[in-house]
């Protein structure tokens, strides 16, 4: 086993970015051997400050003789989502350690397919890209809800605001790309899988870009009858939130509020709005892909699984059909395979 992950990072775009000066600067056991990026002019200036990093335009060039000769030990993944599939289909063989953005892909099918792939392997080799399970303290509330000191949890209330949506978000993508976080976070809280989703919507924004309805009411129910409304609003201007009040039996605990300095000033209090979810999740994404790095090196993932990926994406399959229907529909999950283990999500 390598003593140092030499990553190729797929896509340079916002996320791509973030992750390329995170593994340049803060990560320890890691460093960025390539950038692929389609547009090759972006990916260019994405390794101008890396010595020794190379640019190119495909994957496949990336991994032509890099992957042999040890250049390239592991792959970042972070292209928009309907690209994971093919992103995920070209890395898997090179049987080197994936970190894949999430959504794993954008629906059950595709998600599936990956599964298989990988158990056909016969070991885990995908993370997927659920940074909020490293979240300080969304990993506080995964601790009180298994320590029971607040007796059963009974709800979730989640809101997930966006200033705004970049060109080219869709409908689909409410789902697909923003509450498959919540899709997730609430099996890893909950430690069970949702059973069923349900999408209310009532008036628009009319800063919803066309084809857009936003807002959206996702209702999720958890195999014990957990219930979590989740408020996604993407075009909500003022600023990013991502926060979650859960009610026990004994206590309401909150999450994700605003924090950071309380400040008083020329007859004014307050504090800031945060602006996006590089400032609201930059400590975690860092945990996250330390993480994956340390677990790289060992042969092991450290963080959410291609099941995971998969199981989410059975739920974003779910909420664009209700999106659509208005109704509930069913979640339903293939057989987990022995590779992903029992037991909690
Ligand atoms: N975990 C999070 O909180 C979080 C935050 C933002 C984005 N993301 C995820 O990261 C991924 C990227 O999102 P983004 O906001 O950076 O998108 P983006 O559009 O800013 O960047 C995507 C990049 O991929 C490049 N690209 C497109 N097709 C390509 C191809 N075939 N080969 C190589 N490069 C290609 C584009 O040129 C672009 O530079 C998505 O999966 C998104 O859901 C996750
Ligand atoms: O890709 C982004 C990212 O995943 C953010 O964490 C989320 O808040 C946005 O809704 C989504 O579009």
């Amino acid at each position: 086993m390598a003593d140092n992950l030499r990553v190729a990072v797929i896509g340079a775009g916002r996320m791509g970015a973030d992750h390329i000066q995170r593994l340049h600067t803060r990560i320890h056991g890691a460093e960025v051997a390539a950038v692929v990026d389609i547009d090759l002019e972006r990916a260019q200036a994405a390794v101008a400050h890396i010595p020794g990093a190379r640019a190119f335009a495909t994957a496949a060039e990336a991994y032509a003789t890099s992957v042999e000769n040890g250049d390239v030990n592991a792959v970042l993944i972070a292209t928009p989502g309907f690209l994971h599939e093919q992103a995920l289909l070209e890395a898997l063989p090179l049987d080197i350690p994936i970190l894949c953005e999430k959504p794993l892909t954008p629906d059950a099918d595709s998600a599936w397919k990956i599964v298989e792939a990988e158990v056909a392997m016969g070991r885990k080799r995908i993370q997927v890209g659920f940074m909020r399970r490293f979240d300080a303290e969304y990993a506080q509330l995964g601790g009180l809800i298994r320590s029971g000191e607040l007796g059963e949890l009974l709800m979730l209330h989640c809101r997930h605001r966006n200033p705004d949506t970049p060109a080219g978000f869709t409908n689909e993508m409410l789902i697909n790309d923003s509450v498959v976080h919540e899709f997730d976070v609430i099996r890893y809280l909950t430690g069970e899988e949702i059973t069923s989703v349900q999408v209310r919507l009532g008036k628009a924004s009319s800063k919803a870009p066309n084809g857009q309805h936003d807002p959206q009411h996702v209702l999720i129910e958890t195999s014990t009858g957990v219930l979590a409304d989740v408020e996604i609003f993407v075009n909500a201007q003022f600023g990013y939130e991502v926060a979650t009040q859960a009610a026990f039996e004994d206590g309401i605990v909150d999450i994700g509020g605003d924090g950071g300095p309380y400040l008083r000033r020329a007859g004014r209090w307050g504090g800031t709005v945060t602006p996006g979810f590089e400032a609201r999740f930059g400590a975690a994404y860092d945990a996250e892909i330390q993480s994956w790095v340390d677990a790289a090196l060992r042969g092991e993932i450290g963080g959410p699984s291609a099941w995971d990926g998969y199981a989410t994406a059975a739920c974003c399959e779910a909420g664009v059909e209700a999106q659509k229907s208005g109704e509930k529909v069913a979640v339903v999950l293939r057989e987990r395979p022995a590779l992903y283990g029992e037991g909690a999500p």
